[in-house]
C-alpha cells in the first residue's frame, strides 16, 4: 500500500480520511498543514509538517502520493502549484467514496475527490482536481473542467459544461445544455436556466443576480 500525505487538516480532510479508511487503499502517514501546529491530532492522524518540510517528509516516510484536502477551488489550485514546484514527482491520488455511482466509461483523473453518494452519469468528463461533494450529481455528457467543484446536493443536468475553477454551491441545479464559465460561482440554492459567463458570482431561483468576481474573493466548495 502506498504511503500518502493529506494536505489540510479541516473537516474536508476528515471526510477524505474516512474514504481512505473505507477503501483501505492507502497508508495515511499524516497531514501537512499551514495553520495547525505539528503534532496536532485530527481524526486519528497527526499533523506532521507543512509545505516547507515536505521534501524531508517525502524522504523520511517514503511518501508516494498526496491528496489536497481543500474544498476551496482557488486555494486547492494554489496549493497544487506549490506542491508541484516542491515535489514534481509526487502522485496526486484520486479519492472515490465506495457509495459513489459512476457510469462504466467514467475516468477519475488525478486529484479528483468524489464524496459519499455522488453520481456521475454516462459520458460525463471529470477534470483534474475536481470535487464532487456529498450527494452531488453530474448528468450525462456533462463536463467539469479542472479544479471545478459541485457542493453537497448539487444537480447538474445533461450536456452542461462547468468552467475551470468554478464552483456550484450547496443544492443548486443547472439545467441541460448550459455553460458555466471559468472562475464563476453559482450561489447555493440557485436554479440556473441560462448560461453564465466567466468570473461571475450568480445566484437566485431562477438566477436573478450576477456580479463580477475577482480572484481574491474566497468561496467555499
Ligand atoms: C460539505 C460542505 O460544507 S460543502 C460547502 C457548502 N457551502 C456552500 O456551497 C456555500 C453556500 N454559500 C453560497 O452559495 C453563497 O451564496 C455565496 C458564498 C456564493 C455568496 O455569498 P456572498 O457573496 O458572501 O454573499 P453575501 O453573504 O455577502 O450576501 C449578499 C446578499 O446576497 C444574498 N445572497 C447571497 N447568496 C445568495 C444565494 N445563494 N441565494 C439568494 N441570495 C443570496 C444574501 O442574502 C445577501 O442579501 P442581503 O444583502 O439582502 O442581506
Amino acid at each position: 500500500m502506498k504511503n500518502i500525505l493529506i494536505y489540510g487538516a479541516s473537516g474536508h480532510a476528515k471526510m477524505i480520511v474516512d474514504i481512505i479508511l473505507k477503501n483501505n487503499d492507502y497508508n495515511i502517514i499524516g497531514y501537512i498543514d499551514s495553520y495547525k501546529p505539528v503534532n496536532s491530532q485530527v481524526y486519528g492522524h497527526k499533523v506532521i509538517g507543512n509545505l516547507d518540510t515536505l521534501p524531508v517528509l517525502i524522504n523520511k516516510f517514503n511518501i508516494e502520493g498526496i491528496v489536497i484536502g481543500i474544498g476551496d477551488n482557488d486555494l486547492r489550485l494554489s496549493i497544487y502549484r506549490s506542491i508541484q514546484k516542491i515535489a514534481p514527482k509526487i502522485e496526486f491520488v484520486p479519492i472515490v467514496h465506495p457509495s459513489a455511482i459512476l457510469a462504466e466509461d467514467i475516468l477519475v483523473p488525478e486529484g479528483a475527490v468524489l464524496m459519499a453518494g455522488t453520481i456521475v452519469n454516462a459520458n460525463a468528463k471529470l477534470g483534474k482536481f475536481c470535487l464532487l461533494n456529498t450527494k452531488a450529481s453530474l448528468g450525462h455528457d456533462s463536463v467539469m473542467a479542472d479544479f471545478s467543484s459541485l457542493s453537497s446536493g448539487v444537480t447538474i443536468a445533461g450536456n452542461v459544461t462547468i468552467g475551470f475553477c468554478s464552483s456550484i454551491c450547496l443544492s443548486a441545479s443547472v439545467s441541460q445544455g448550459l455553460t458555466i464559465g471559468d472562475y464563476t460561482v453559482i450561489g447555493g440554492g440557485s436554479l440556473v436556466l441560462k448560461s453564465v459567463g466567466d468570473f461571475k458570482l450568480a445566484y437566485g431561483s431562477p438566477i436573478h443576480t450576477q456580479k463580477d468576481r475577482t480572484l481574491d474573493l474566497l468561496h467555499t466548495a
